[in-house]
């Protein structure tokens, strides 16, 4: 059974149509990139896994829970990452990740060995008692990123992984995130990036007018060109079909 499955999905804000019919399904083990342009539609289908907002018609299963008309229940067993989410300016990293972890219904000892893990791994250790106000953007995306995994969830769902990152972390956020797909769980990463895309994903869908419009498994491995040409197949205009598929674009 998919660890994530969404159905026909539908949802309008007034007469935008934001999602059109959107369907796709994430195995465990998968890492499924949601690969489109701006105003294509993945926050608001993100906003619907998470329960957030309430679609308009279509039917969506996380982890055999429905976010529609059960959000809080999928909200503990996934691990979510929001588009340009910044934690409580009021807390520490330490204050939040204790927060989260133990309305996840985590045990003390646990949330403690989590903490420290993850501010090892992306280098906060030395900022776990400050005020968030107090750190810097990519320091604070860190402690998100350390909330949305603190209670080892089966399934996460991250709107732009790498905004705000230094080019360091953001190759140790990558590896990390394929490493937690490999281990069976189930990562789908929002992004208009298609480096990114390419360069960590097990399966690709383009999203495009609210709905999957190719998708595209890099298991095998592609060559370079082929997923940007996949996206202008479909979603480029045609200035953007006249760039140069890889390399320089300087004069
Ligand atoms: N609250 C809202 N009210 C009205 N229109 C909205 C609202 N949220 C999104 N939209 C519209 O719905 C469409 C899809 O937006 P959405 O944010 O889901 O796209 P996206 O793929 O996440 O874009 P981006 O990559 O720029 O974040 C866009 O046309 C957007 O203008």
């Amino acid at each position: 059974m998919d660890a994530i499955r969404v159905d026909e999905l539908c949802k309008s804000y007034g007469s935008v149509r934001a999602v059109d019919g959107m369907s796709f399904g994430v195995e465990r083990g998968e890492l499924f990139g949601f690969l489109g342009p701006n105003g294509a539609g993945k926050t608001t289908t993100i906003r619907s896994l998470t329960g957030q907002i309430r679609p308009d018609s279509g039917e969506i299963t996380v982890l055999g829970t429905d976010p529609i008309t059960d959000p809080l229940e999928t909200r503990r067993r996934v691990g979510i990452l929001p588009e340009q989410g910044s934690p409580p300016s009021f807390l520490t990293p330490r204050e939040y990740l204790e927060f989260v972890g133990t309305v996840r219904d985590l045990e003390p000892d646990r949330i403690r060995e989590n903490t420290e893990r993850w501010a090892d791994r992306l280098g906060f250790q030395n900022k776990l008692e400050t005020l968030h106000t107090d750190l810097s953007r990519g320091q604070q995306q860190k402690v998100m990123i350390a909330q949305a995994f603190v209670h080892d969830p089966e399934v996460v769902l991250i709107d732009e992984p790498l905004a705000n990152l230094d080019p360091l972390v953001q190759e140790q956020v990558k590896r990390f995130l394929v490493d937690y797909a490999a281990k069976g769980n189930a990562v789908f990463v929002s992004t208009h990036n298609i480096d990114v895309a390419e360069s960590i994903c097990t399966r690709v869908g383009i999203v495009a007018d609210g709905a999957i419009v190719a998708e595209r498994s890099l298991e095998d491995g592609v060559d370079d060109a082929s997923l940007l040409e996949v996206f202008l197949e479909h979603v480029g205009d045609a200035d953007a079909r006249d760039l140069p598929a890889t390399g320089s674009i300087r004069p």
